[in-house]
């Protein structure tokens, strides 16, 4: 993590602030969860009766356990003030308008292919991830704060890929000539990932209804316009620089 002390504040002193604001205005408060609650999970897909695996000192946690607390002070809120609140867990969403360096793993594979850079897969690219459009994550965010589910509610799209197939994708969907570079792995990077979307099925009648590639194609479309007006603009951006320990480099 970038900044883990400003991660750290914004998940518990920033949740504390708007969970107090809720409870003076009477408002119901959405806490936009995530994933990485379940850490590195032992139990696969993970659903919302799991506890998780988070390792409380690893670079993840200011991340990981900041998000986990937030969710306890909803619940205290919730039980000892009455706060009405909505938990989501939100699984990885991709989509036209995410930041372009931010150095998540769409982000970085599109704008390496659109370049002709290298696609950075950090370890073997065996770990899983399972994507999810953005619009389909607004449509389950809707219907999360218009229905009375208080307890979490897994939020994502269940197809899951390896992070070397999903960069074989981006490299096929954007035409690039590109070559797969693997760097070393991320600490405590999750190996797996999926949601169990059983919940959000049964109680808001929500499930994601946009393929995989056809989103892909969208993000991709919004990078190339993206770059081409920031060339026009003198302004190239690249992909964040891995955020993995020194070590060696492979190339397929
Ligand atoms: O959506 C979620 O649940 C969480 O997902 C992400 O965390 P992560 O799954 O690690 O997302 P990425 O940073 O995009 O990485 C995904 C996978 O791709 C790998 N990766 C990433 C970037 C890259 O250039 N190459 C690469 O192989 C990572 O090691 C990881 O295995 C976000 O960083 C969190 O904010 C969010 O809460």
């Amino acid at each position: 993590m970038y900044n883990p002390i400003k991660t750290l504040k914004t998940n518990t002193i920033g949740t504390l602030n708007m969970l107090g604001l809720a409870k003076r205005v009477g408002a119901r408060l959405l806490l936009a969860s995530t994933s990485e609650v379940y850490g590195d999970p032992e139990v696969h897909p993970q659903s919302e009766d799991y506890w998780g695996h988070v390792n409380p000192i690893g670079p993840r946690a200011c991340y990981d356990e900041g998000k986990r607390v937030a969710e306890t002070m909803c619940y205290a809120y919730m039980k000892q003030e009455g706060v009405e609140v909505r938990v989501a867990r939100i699984f990885n969403t991709f989509g036209p308008r995410m930041h372009m360096n931010d150095g998540r793993v769409v982000s970085n594979f599109i704008l390496q292919a659109l370049q002709g850079e290298p696609l950075t897969v950090y370890g073997s690219g065996s770990q899983t991830r399972a994507f999810q459009y953005v619009s389909d994550l607004v449509n389950g965010l809707v219907a999360l704060m218009n229905s009375n589910v208080s307890s979490p509610v897994n939020l994502g799209n269940p197809e899951e890929h390896t992070i070397l197939e999903f960069a074989q994708l981006i490299k096929n969907l954007v035409g690039s000539g590109s070559e797969i570079q693997f760097l070393s792995e991320a600490q405590d990077d999750p190996q797996k990932r999926k949601p169990d979307i059983k919940k959000a099925k049964l109680m808001l009648g929500w499930e994601p209804v946009v393929p995989l590639e056809e989103g892909l194609n969208k993000a991709i479309h919004y990078f190339r316009k993206e770059l081409e007006y920031q060339a026009n603009n003198q302004y190239i951006p690249k992909p964040k620089p891995a955020r993995v320990k020194k070590g060696r480099t492979r190339h397929s």
